[in-house]
């Protein structure tokens, strides 16, 4: 759904008239309703000008029962028409979040990594908001009912007076000038509110992801400190913002409404008393100018909605427009029936700020053998299992799966095929049995008993007091590092890839837990090609080849046997790991 191409302010605008049924409906109704309210002021004019004067009593009140019930048909009217732009503007909103999370879930990790989710979380929640259910349901589709009125009602008004339609018309063009200036103004000022709440919003949003951490280092005093500077400014700022939106343009109204109400009633008042005019028309003219100005005054607010919703659509178009640049190419190839060779040939890799990830990295992997990778932190071995998923592209050289560069397959195909253990796994916030059929929804209990079996986790689900029902908390807090890394263990033996990648998957376990897991993973993954990060050298002994990297380079690459024989990088790493236990 997201082009490529900015998306301009009409872009946003057609959304609406996905519901252009409840659009005709409403303005349907607004007009009938201001029909309605029309009427009034004639019926009035028909009691000053003939029910009383007449005596008529019977007109009189017929007339009175009319003036209310009127009321009371154009306010259900206009409620309805209410609940209808509620309606269209929401639909709006629900595809610009719909949008803004199709762009969220395709953000490659150096997006992610420079966007803050303060930043994504506003994209998707209040700016989309901001521009259906305020823009949309509330200024343009009033302002575009009322210019309809607006027409209609001087129509009406003519045909009582053109004299004193014409003079209440005198002022508007004043309006509409200061509407104009006004608009200006603001759409600077929304700009910088917006800008403000978004760096406000990114800070809260770390702040309270970090609350644990202002405790660890008693900053309570200082943070508050800067809440309470970011909460007055984001005071200042929106007061003034809201006096530019509509306080100064309701004063300029009230002040522009009473002035040509003022010369109607002078001139209405003068041709009275030259039997030129009723005193029921004149009555209804002061019904009807502020009546108008009313209509004025939403098309206004329409006016200034459109300027200020400028600089949020801009903020929502930067962040659909984000390039992307892991991408699937078109006609992809699709991934199936891997054999699991993976190979780098002379990979290298620089992250966005420059640091050289990896250089010159060539390996070879055989379909069901096990890489350990081991060297100092910071040598690289994350970077290679995160350019093994394809969440970066190499800067230079390759990365193939079955002689096939990975950019050229299918990306969830791709995906499909790995499973990926990090040494802090992510956990949502729900059942320990959501958290663990993720990815595989139809996991029979028969696989569910099986991995559980595997990662070491039965006897700790069995204890929980729902079982496997218990929810973990957010991220998983309120399970320890080893249950989580056991519960990751156990969702990859259940996604049952023909690749694993794990990076130090079991270094939260005690030694205990750890070899016995250990064992039971070789026998459960066994065929599988599997790429495997380790400090504690022990886990990788069974491994059919070692990689060992120091600065993004590799310095030995072998099997173990050659590796020790070589007395090299390995060796010491081993020898010091031995002699520290
Ligand atoms: N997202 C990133 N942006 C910029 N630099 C990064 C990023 N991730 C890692 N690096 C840098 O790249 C280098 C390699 O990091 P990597 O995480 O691959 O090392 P590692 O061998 O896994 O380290 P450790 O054993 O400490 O986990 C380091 O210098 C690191 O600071």
């Amino acid at each position: 759904m997201t082009d490529n191409k900015t998306r301009n302010l009409y872009f946003f605008i057609s959304l609406m008239f996905e519901k252009k049924r409840l659009i005709v409906t409403g303005i349907l109704l607004m007009i009938i309703a201001t029909f309605i309210d029309l009427l009034s002021p004639l019926v009035m004019k028909q009691i000053i000008d003939s029910a009383i004067p007449e005596k008529n009593f019977k007109a009189l009140f017929i007339f009175i029962a009319i003036l209310t019930i009127l009321p009371i048909l154009s306010t259900i009217f206009r409620t309805v028409r209410m609940i209808l732009n509620v309606k269209i503007g929401g639909n709006v909103t629900e595809k610009l979040r719909t949008m803004a999370f199709e762009k969220a879930f395709t953000l490659s990790s150096i997006n992610l990594n420079q966007l803050k989710i303060g930043d994504i979380v506003d994209r998707v929640t209040r700016t989309s908001g901001m521009i259906g259910e305020v823009y949309i349901a509330n200024e343009l589709l009033n302002g575009i009912t009322s210019l309809f009125m607006f027409l209609g009602m001087t129509i009406f008004m003519f045909t009582i007076s053109w004299k004193l339609t014409l003079i209440a018309f005198l002022v508007v063009p004043l309006v509409f000038f200061i509407t104009f200036k006004l608009g200006r103004i603001s759409e600077t000022k929304t700009k910088s509110y917006m800008e403000y709440t978004n760096n406000e919003m990114t800070f809260f949003t770390e702040l309270i992801s970090g609350i644990k951490n202002v405790q660890i280092f008693s900053q309570q005093q200082s943070e508050m400190k800067n809440v309470k500077n970011l909460l007055k400014k984001h005071n200042e700022m929106h007061l003034n913002t809201s006096i530019y939106r509509r306080s100064y343009a309701d004063i300029f109204n009230q002040l522009v409404k009473s002035l040509a109400l003022g010369i109607v009633f002078a001139v209405g008042a003068w041709d009275i008393s030259n039997n030129q005019l009723s005193i029921g028309s004149l009555v209804a003219f002061t019904v009807y100018v502020p009546q108008l100005y009313t209509l004025v005054n939403d098309i206004q607010t329409a006016y200034i909605g459109t300027t200020n919703v400028r600089p949020i659509i801009k903020q929502l178009n930067t962040f659909l427009d984000i390039h992307e640049p892991i991408i699937q190419i078109p006609h992809a190839i699709p991934l199936k029936n891997v054999k699991g060779e993976v190979e780098f040939q002379n990979v290298s890799f620089t992250y966005e700020n420059n640091r050289a990830g990896l250089q010159n990295v060539s390996f070879k992997v055989q379909p069901g053998e096990t890489i350990g990778i081991v060297g100092g932190s910071g040598g690289g071995k994350t970077t290679i299992l995160e350019l093994l998923m394809r969440f970066y592209d190499p800067t230079e050289g390759a990365v193939s799966i079955d002689g096939v560069n990975i950019s050229k397959y299918n990306l969830i195909d791709f995906r499909n095929a790995i499973g990926l253990v990090t040494q802090d796994p992510f956990l949502w916030n729900r059942t320990i049995k959501e958290n663990l059929i993720y990815g595989v929804p139809n996991a029979t209990e028969e696989q569910l008993s099986h991995a559980i079996k595997v990662a070491q986790l039965e006897e700790f689900i069995v204890n929980l007091p729902e079982g496997f029902e218990t929810v973990v908390g957010e991220r998983g807090v309120r399970i320890s590092g080893g249950e989580k890394q056991r519960l990751a263990i156990a969702r990859a033996i259940l996604k049952d890839p023909p690749i694993i990648l794990l990076d130090e998957p079991t270094s939260a376990l005690d030694a205990n837990t750890e070899f016995l897991l250990q064992s039971q993973m070789e026998e459960v993954f066994k065929g599988k090609t599997i790429v495997l990060v380790a400090h504690r050298l022990a886990t990788i002994r069974n491994a059919s080849k070692i990689l060992v990297l120091d600065n993004g380079e590799i310095v030995e690459f072998g099997t173990p046997k050659e590796l020790l024989n070589n007395q090299g990088a390995y060796y010491d790493l081993l020898s010091k790991q031995v002699s520290t236990n």
